[in-house]
């Protein structure tokens, strides 16, 4: 497959390693039980992963790890093949973005961008601060101050100011979660786009699985300390391991069957699985994989129903079980009304 498999640049597999996390802990006096327990993943160069999972999770504890704001208990931290587990933040050449910009208020937005840029002479670090700020679509404001920005707008001047310094890694902490919904959506392609113009890295947290199937090449789904799974965006949601990544990830109906290879039997019938399983498994459907067909003799009833403009969900009530169903906008089933489903392709067996 190519490296750069879509126009978007979202990759199947990272090409070369640029960060090696092996075996992370961290146990916080107090703790009941440590916040990040044998984390670990590679990232490759250029690429965007998401550690994605529940608040609490560990996300934020194992991102200031790798920032070298909290130090490990154990594990190793490799940063293109360096060691620096150890090395205080500013040794070790990591962008960040937090979630309040952190912008100097006194300092207009030029300045702003140029203050990582102070080893160059003012007119170099100038010149450069421009550009990324063209780069970022802010050209013409150079001579306000953040106050007299939105927040999309202060966004970007962060990042303009962390991308300046052509870190070969950024971190990113729910950047996004001080915008409105319109203005996260737009802000999130944007910095993806510039993260890969740049040719930097990314580690974003968020617990907002939307966001991580829209910006990530790869998605950490973490829970309880752990990260559970880690894969492209469409593994994971097409081939869940647990009924906890099913349902963070999307919504799933969870079955009961009885696998035998690729094959299970259900109460729907006998069915092809995405992978092999043998003996009594939970299996996870998504809603959109299940058919409703009315039917005046069929065994299930519609008793909830929500239309969403490009979709519509039905709640589907047949015999003790209720299953969630994901159809077309034009489809208009009444509440109430009898009617059969079908499961229409492979279902997911979990552990
Ligand atoms: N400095 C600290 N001292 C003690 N406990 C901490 C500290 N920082 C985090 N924790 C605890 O560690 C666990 C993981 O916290 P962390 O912030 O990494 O989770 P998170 O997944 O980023 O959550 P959120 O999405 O809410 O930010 C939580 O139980 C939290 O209370």
């Amino acid at each position: 497959m190519p490296a750069e498999a879509t126009p978007l640049g979202y990759r199947a597999r990272p090409t070369k390693v640029l960060l090696e996390v092996a075996g992370l802990r961290k146990h916080f006096p107090h703790g009941d039980a440590p916040a990040v327990e044998r984390v670990g993943f590679s990232l490759g160069e250029g690429e965007m992963l998401a550690l994605l999972g529940p608040s609490g999770c560990g996300k934020t504890t194992t991102l200031r790890m790798i920032g070298g704001f909290e130090v490990p208990d154990a594990g190793t931290i490799s940063l293109r093949g360096r060691d620096i587990t150890r090395l205080p933040p500013e040794a070790r050449g990591i962008g960040f973005v937090f979630q309040d910009y952190a912008l100097f208020p006194h300092l207009d937005v030029l300045e702003n961008v140029r203050f990582g840029l102070r080893k160059m002479s003012r007119a170099e670090g100038e010149a450069r601060a421009r550009e990324m700020l063209a780069l970022v679509g802010l050209s013409g404001l150079e001579r306000r101050r953040p106050h007299e920005l939105s927040g999309g707008q202060q966004q970007r001047v962060a990042l303009a100011r962390t991308l300046a310094v052509a870190p070969p890694l950024v971190l990113m902490d729910e950047p996004f979660s001080n915008l409105d919904a319109a203005m996260r959506v737009e802000t999130r392609q944007e910095v993806r786009k510039l993260l890969k113009s740049s040719g930097s890295a990314g580690i974003l947290v968020t617990h907002d699985q939307e966001e991580a199937l829209a910006i990530a090449d790869r998605i950490a789904v973490m829970e309880a300390g752990r990260v559970v799974q880690i894969g492209t965006p469409d593994e994971i949601y097409l081939n869940p391991v647990s009924e906890f990544v099913a349902s963070f990830l999307g919504r799933s109906n969870i079955l009961r069957g009885t696998a035998n290879g690729m094959r299970v039997d259900t109460s729907f019938g006998t069915l092809p699985l995405s992978r092999a399983a043998n003996g009594a498994v939970n299996l996870a459907v998504r809603p959109e994989q299940i058919m409703l067909e009315p039917d005046a003799e069929g065994p299930a009833s519609v008793v909830g129903r929500e239309f969403r403009g490009h979709d519509q969900l039905y709640w589907v009530q047949e015999g003790e079980r209720c299953m969630l169903v994901i159809s077309g906008p034009g489809a208009n089933i009444e509440i109430g009304a009898r009617v059969r489903l079908r499961i229409c392709d492979c279902v997911v067996p979990l552990v």
